[in-house]
């Protein structure tokens, strides 16, 4: 299995089923502004709740293969062993298709996810055991503090300047002192930091000062 963190802005993303399993995985769907529709003939209270406030839509019926056309990704979360594989033997060979109960008929497997912000962190045992992936991401989210949301931005917002603003030669090594552990819990060192490094743009003989 090959791992990618995928955009999904915009994408067309079916989910067949409403129950327990198929509501997982839409939770963590909803924050991808993906255009999601579910068809399900029976839907639980979340998803009911969603297509009201328009975060997706619920099509009250039993998947058809029209459904499956312009999806960018289908996830087949049936409690029909026979429905799921349908879809994954109608899903055309540039789909990307999840199946619940039998994944080697589909052609990505979803892992468990721990998010800080801009740092995703996810775990898959290929699919040897879920359980396992869920037990690990505990311990990931004991490691990876609220504190790395902050501290990711401060990273993302510093390397769009120094990208920008600074020549290769000095880039490194202000990459470099980034990641430096001081300014993982300290907000007031990032800001310190940041507001230097605004400060030296185009003055770049200084640039080994900033500390
Ligand atoms: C292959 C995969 C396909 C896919 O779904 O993409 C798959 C398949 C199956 N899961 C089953 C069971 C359970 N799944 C969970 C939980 C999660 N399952 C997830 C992913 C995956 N599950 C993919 C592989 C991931 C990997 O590689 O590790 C997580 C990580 C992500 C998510 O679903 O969002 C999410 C944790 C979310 C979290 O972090 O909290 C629990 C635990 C619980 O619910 O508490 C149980 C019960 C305990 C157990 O069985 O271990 C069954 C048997 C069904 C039956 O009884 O027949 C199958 C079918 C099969 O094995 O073929
Ligand atoms: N991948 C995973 O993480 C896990 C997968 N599973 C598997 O996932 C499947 C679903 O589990 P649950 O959500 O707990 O089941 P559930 O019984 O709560 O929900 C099943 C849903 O599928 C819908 N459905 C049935 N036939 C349909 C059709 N032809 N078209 C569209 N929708 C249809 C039902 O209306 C219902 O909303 C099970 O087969 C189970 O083996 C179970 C646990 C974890």
């Amino acid at each position: 299995m090959y791992p990618i963190h995928v955009n999904l802005s915009g994408k067309r993303v079916i989910v067949a089923g409403g129950g327990l399993v198929a509501y997982r995985k839409i939770k963590d769907l909803l924050n991808e502004e993906a255009i999601l529709t579910v068809i399900s003939p029976a839907a639980v209270n979340e998803i009911q709740e969603w297509h009201a406030e328009q975060k997706l839509t619920w099509i009250e019926r039993e998947v058809k293969r029209e459904d499956l056309k312009e999806a960018f990704l289908i996830i087949a979360a049936t409690n029909s062993k026979e429905t799921n594989a349908w879809i994954a033997s109608h899903a055309k060979p540039k789909q990307l298709v999840n199946v619940a109960d039998q994944y080697e008929s589909g052609n990505f497997i979803l892992p468990s996810v721990i998010r800080r912000g801009r740092l995703v962190l996810s775990v898959s045992t290929g699919g040897a055991s879920p359980s396992l992936s869920k037990i690990i991401k505990k311990e990931l989210q004991q490691t990876y503090s609220e504190d790395y949301e902050t501290y990711l931005d401060f990273l993302f917002e510093c390397r769009a300047i120094i990208k920008k603003e600074f020549p290769e030669k000095c880039r490194r090594t202000l990459l470099s002192n980034l990641t430096d552990s001081r300014f993982l819990y300290d907000k007031e060192k990032q800001n310190v930091f940041k507001q230097a490094l605004i400060n030296q743009v185009g003055q770049t003989d200084r640039i080994k000062t900033i500390e």
